[in-house]
């Protein structure tokens, strides 16, 4: 199934089309099971978010809040009310602006007792907690790790999760998170998803916004034979349904033709 691209001149409305895209898959999820399981990542997606699940009323009025479970694709190994933490972004963004009546969704995050010691401070690299960490937070995973929807970011470099590109983890094939030390965007202590948990996904999509996106969205477009992460993702062919929400600039100069959601 190759990837499909949608494209948007303002970035409001990429934010509404990735809404009506998880309202879609949410509904659809809910006609054959009790809950909606979502995994989101980091960065510039928590903005998008709110923009599509809060401000946007018609679409705010749609989600099933309390029939989702929230994951993070990836996490920074902080505290959750850090300012690094995805948890904290979603957290600050979207679950703190819910209304109160809003039965709030079931939200996996990171055991934070392990991340920090007795006196609340984040410790040093510590493997033996990391490599904890990870396999907690691979313990609650739905079963069978099958997620209904993904929403991920690519990097300047073309990383995704935190998957970066010639980074070993790349090869991981016996755990579904697997923690990394040495992550090459700050911060370095992060678990992530593994590219058993995104193969096995119903639906993915990236979220890419900005001229900045443009050389990289190049490379994942035009140069079949690059094995950056987000190209891998992108190329997968295990029945994933993969798409790309864009703005124009993202895309300027690239060579594909995008729809409209
Ligand atoms: O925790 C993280 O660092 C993210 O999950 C990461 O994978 C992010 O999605 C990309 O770096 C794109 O980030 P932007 O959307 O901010 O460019």
């Amino acid at each position: 199934m190759p990837a499909q691209v949608y494209a948007y001149a303002e970035s409001n409305d990429v934010a509404n089309s990735v809404g009506n895209y998880i309202i879609k898959h949410q509904n659809a999820a809910l006609q054959s099971g009790e809950t909606f399981k979502i995994a989101l990542s980091g960065g510039s997606l928590g903005k998008v978010l709110k923009k599509a699940l809060i401000d946007n009323k018609d679409i705010a009025a749609e989600v099933k809040w309390d029939k989702w479970e929230v994951y993070f694709s990836d996490e920074r190994l902080v505290p959750l009310d850090h300012e690094d933490s995805n948890y904290g972004l979603f957290n600050s963004l979207v679950l703190k602006n819910l209304p109160a009546h809003i039965v709030l969704p079931k939200v996996y995050t990171i055991d934070e007792s392990l991340v920090t010691g007795k006196d609340g401070q984040v410790q040093d690299v510590d493997l033996e907690k990391d490599l904890e960490i990870a396999s907690k937070y691979e313990s609650n995973l739905p079963k069978g790790a099958k997620f209904d929807v993904i929403l991920l970011g690519c990097g300047p470099d073309g990383h995704t999760c935190s998957l970066f590109p010639g980074h070993n983890l790349l090869n991981e094939r016996s755990k579904l998170i697997a923690y990394i030390s040495d992550s090459p965007k700050p911060p370095p202590r992060r678990i992530t998803f593994t590219f058993p948990v995104l193969e096995n996904a119903t639906t993915i999509a990236f979220v890419a916004e900005g001229a900045g996106k443009a050389p990289i969205l190049k490379e994942i477009f035009e140069n079949k034979h690059t094995k950056l992460p987000s190209k891998l993702v992108n190329d997968l062919t295990t029945g994933v349904q993969v798409s790309w929400f864009v703005d124009n600039s993202a895309i300027e100069g690239v060579g594909i033709v995008p729809s409209k959601y």
